[in-house]
């Protein structure tokens, strides 16, 4: 009986992880609410937005109100900062968080690459940064791999016109999406490439890299599809221990460059932060 009561305490004095979030887009709207109905051992602390009235009718449905701080301060009001914002604000969002030995969960995650010294300074100070499958699938199989040898990594992204419009690779290149009546070979190169000509549209090709044989390594291929109505990401794996091929097909959210999965992996993410029982690595 004692043990039990024991136990109890020491239950409760493990106190709930505040975590902010970066950002009320198509993702960090899910993420915030899926926090405030709960989540396992985590609270929604803080909240920025670069409009707040804009957000407010949010704000103001949610059971607890978060603080709503700039850009820059979640690091001080939070233990785990969520990055869903666009990607040229990553630094001001991880960086304060990282530097105060806090977790960062980080979804613009072609914006790392252009700033990977964050992770020396997160190492340096006892941070996180933490990518999560996002858009994609099979990065636990693509993270087992490279414990042994990968040989290749290839992926291969189709997407609907409305869900690449405006990326730069196209924009500078004068390529026009708009009239198209079959599909389009954009891109062919590695996943470095592929983030810096598609920052909005490809973050998951650098999530692969980093879970496998790096950015310069993983080869890339886009696609301007107008006969595919959802994001397809199809990847092929050859290692030493095992050869894989995945793929996945994702229904666009309110931002047609973003899939609704993503949200719902950054979710599941949190879910395992405090959960007892977790699978999957
Ligand atoms: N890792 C992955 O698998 C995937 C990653 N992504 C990436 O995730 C990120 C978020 O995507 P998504 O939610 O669809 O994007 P949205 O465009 O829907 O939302 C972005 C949000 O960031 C807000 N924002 C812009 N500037 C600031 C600022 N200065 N301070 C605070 N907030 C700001 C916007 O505010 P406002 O509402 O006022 O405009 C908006 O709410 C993007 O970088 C995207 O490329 C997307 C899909 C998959
Ligand atoms: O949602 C998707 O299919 C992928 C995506 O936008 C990204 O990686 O940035």
């Amino acid at each position: 009986m004692a043990r039990r009561w024991d136990v109890m305490t020491e239950r409760k004095a493990v106190s709930e992880l505040r975590v902010g979030i970066a950002g009320l887009g198509s993702i960090g709207t899910k993420i915030a609410t899926a926090l405030d109905q709960g989540i396992e051992g985590l609270t929604l602390s803080a909240i920025a937005v670069r409009d707040p009235a804009k957000h407010q009718a949010l704000v103001d449905g949610l059971r607890r109100s978060p603080t709503i701080v700039p850009i820059d301060q979640l690091g001080d009001v939070a233990d785990i900062v969520v990055e869903c914002a666009p990607s040229q604000h990553l630094r001001e969002i991880v960086e304060p968080a990282v530097r105060r030995g806090k977790s960062a969960v980080v979804v613009s995650v072609g914006g790392l690459l252009d700033n990977f010294d964050l992770v020396d300074l997160a190492r340096a100070n006892g941070g996180r940064i933490i990518v999560p499958t996002g858009a994609l699938i099979g990065l636990d199989a693509v993270n087992a791999a490279a414990v042994g040898t990968i040989h290749s990594v290839k992926m291969v992204t189709r997407k609907p016109i409305d869900g690449l419009k405006g990326a730069p690779f196209i924009v500078e290149n004068n390529i026009d999406i708009d009239n198209l009546r079959e599909p389009l070979k954009l891109f062919e190169g590695t996943a470095r490439e592929a983030a810096k000509g598609f920052p909005a549209n490809l973050n998951v090709a650098v999530a692969l890299s980093l879970a496998g044989v790096g950015p310069d390594r993983t080869q890339v291929q886009i696609w301007a599809d107008p006969t595919v109505t959802r994001n397809v990401h199809r990847i092929e794996v050859e290692a030493d221990s095992a050869r894989f091929s995945m793929s996945i097909e994702n229904i666009p959210s309110e931002n047609p460059k973003t899939g609704l999965i993503t949200a719902l992996s950054v979710i599941a993410l949190l879910r395992k932060q405090r959960a007892t029982l977790c699978v999957g690595t």
